[in-house]
């Protein structure tokens, strides 16, 4: 689903990615780990298009990432979750859920859903299966941190991509919450057989809820393995910081 190859950025002499490359299969649920700076927005930014790699190649499903230009096909192929969420906080939770349809929809069609809800029915299932169908009508920035995060995956519900990109999706949640997220958006992947590559701090999250783990250190993969393979060992190296001389 997804193929990375010899990928390299570089923000003016800071080399960020350095000649990356690895194959993603389809359903695969990927967590990206590492030190702060290690790359792993980058990279996530990369597969977003959000960012244009210096050089290398990026495809999604067997096509270069250049050649999703229009945004309905990108739409369905891949979906970000960021740390911000990027949900419009003045308007009800229901208008930021049925965002995540705007990219099929036409503008009239976009502009009549502000005044009558379009495709209502669908956005109540989504709200429903992240247990929020309470909050409908509710002003999105009433509602707290976790529930904010689930109004965001009500949104990836809708919007139904192939692949789904995560940046720290629970950075700022507590514990409880965190893995309640997770759980929901690996768990929800799974029935759909979707793609998730998703980049975390947290090492036990990444073990117990994603199937494989990408490590990167300075712009390098430093392990590429099944979850359950990973030792103390590698984690320590991984995390630890340059002794100072
Ligand atoms: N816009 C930018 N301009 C210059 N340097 C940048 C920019 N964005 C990132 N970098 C540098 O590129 C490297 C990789 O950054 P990146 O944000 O991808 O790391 P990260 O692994 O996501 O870190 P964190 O875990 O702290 O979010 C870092 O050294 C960072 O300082």
């Amino acid at each position: 689903m997804i193929e990375v190859n010899s990928i390299e950025k570089r923000y003016e002499r800071k080399i960020a990615l350095s000649s990356l490359s690895f194959v993603v299969k389809k359903g695969e649920l990927v967590a990206l780990i590492g030190p702060s700076g290690a790359g792993k927005t980058t990279l996530l930014n990369l597969l977003a298009s959000l960012l244009e790699p210096d050089s290398g190649e990026l495809k999604v499903d067997g096509k270069p990432l250049s050649q999703y230009a229009d945004r309905r096909q990108r739409a369905r192929k891949i979906g970000l979750i960021r740390q911000q969420f990027d949900l419009v906080g003045q308007l009800a939770v229901i208008h930021n859920v049925l965002a995540g349809r705007l990219a099929e929809w036409s503008l009239l069609k976009s502009f009549a859903s502000l005044f009558i809800p379009q495709e209502k029915d669908k956005a109540v299932d989504a709200l429903k299966r992240v247990g929020l169908e309470d909050k409908l009508y509710e002003r999105t920035s009433n509602l707290s941190g976790g529930e904010q995060q689930r109004v965001a995956l009500a949104r990836l519900l809708m919007q139904k991509p192939e692949v789904i990109l995560a940046d720290e999706p629970v950075a700022s949640l507590d514990p409880a919450r965190s893995e309640d997220i997770l759980a929901m958006l690996t768990g929800l992947a799974k029935q759909e057989n979707q793609t998730v590559v998703a980049s975390l701090h947290s090492v036990e999250y990444a073990r117990k809820y994603f199937t494989r783990l990408i490590a990167l250190k300075n712009g390098d993969i430093f392990f590429d393995l099944p979850s359950h393979q990973v030792t103390e060992q590698q984690l320590q190296e991984l995390y630890q910081l340059k002794e100072l001389n």
